[in-house]
């Protein structure tokens, strides 16, 4: 519980730095990030191709390491955890939806919502079974439970990543363009349910898109350029978006004219 009107901060990173390469053919990716993802929260992270969306994501997420600064998962420093301490921190206390949906597709949809808590051990009390219920009916796959991936089409595949990335009520969800492979309707259900995960639920959720229309069911947006952090953005809609990220294009064709 929060007192007052204190935030809990779910992830952060404090002066974010990755670099790629050495010499000639090193590119600073995060140039200096600082930010912070409030629980309880849907923050999306925006910014042109080649900002540094998905590398500060990868880097949150204790998917790949930072060169200098440092990123927390509640308190816990990922950069002090050896690797089997990391894995273990992903696997127990954050979610993953990916652009690909990454089912296993020898396992059911049941089965592979359930996939990272059977990895982990964990005994199915009556919460956890309550939880996975209702899950399943916010995804709306009660009767697709015994299929497999293929028989699935794409949005309601994505649909199971978001119940699996959900099941062992990790702190934080990170969705690295959940939509991207999606018809708008889909990706419009898939959004809708990241939304109400956060509002109904009050779970976090931190995702990277391109899409302005995506990013109007965040409850902030963060932008950056160059691996910097440039701007805020709460209770953003896609119109507010969309004027952000021209005056982007507008600068990136100046200095390409000058
Ligand atoms: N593994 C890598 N090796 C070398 N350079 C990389 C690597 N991953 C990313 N980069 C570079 O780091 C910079 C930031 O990449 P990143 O993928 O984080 O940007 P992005 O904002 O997510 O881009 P996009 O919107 O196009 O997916 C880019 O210049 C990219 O070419």
């Amino acid at each position: 519980m929060t007192t007052g009107t204190a935030v809990r901060t779910a992830a952060r990173v404090v002066d974010a730095v990755k670099v790629y390469g050495s010499g000639d053919t090193e590119v600073r990716a995060l140039d200096g990030v600082g930010v912070d993802f409030p629980a309880g929260r849907f923050t999306a992270i925006m910014g042109p191709s080649g900002s540094g969306k998905s590398t500060l994501l990868h880097c949150a997420a204790g998917l790949d390491s930072l060169s200098s600064g440092a990123a927390f998962i509640g308190g816990t420093e990922l950069g002090t955890l050896d690797d089997r301490r990391l894995t273990l921190l992903r696997r127990d206390r954050i979610g993953f939806v990916f652009q690909a949906f990454n089912l296993v597709p020898t396992l059911t949809v049941a089965e592979n919502i359930t996939l990272p808590m059977d990895l982990a051990g964990t005994r199915a009390d009556r919460e956890a079974a309550e939880w996975i219920a209702t899950l399943v009916d916010i995804v709306g796959l009660r009767d697709r439970l015994h299929h497999r991936p293929a028989e699935l089409s794409g949005g309601q595949q994505q649909r199971v990543a978001v119940a699996r990335a959900f099941a062992s009520r990790p702190e934080v969800v990170f969705a690295d363009e959940p939509t991207g492979n999606l018809d708008s309707r889909s990706g419009e259900e898939v959004l809708g349910l990241l939304g109400r995960a956060v509002r109904e639920r009050g779970r976090t959720v931190v995702m990277v898109t391109h899409d302005p229309v995506a990013a109007a069911h965040a409850d902030e947006v963060v932008f950056l350029a160059d691996g910097r952090l440039v701007d805020r953005m709460p209770a953003p809609s896609a119109e507010r978006v969309l004027d952000r990220l021209k005056a982007f294009d507008a600068r990136a064709s100046k200095e390409v004219s000058s």
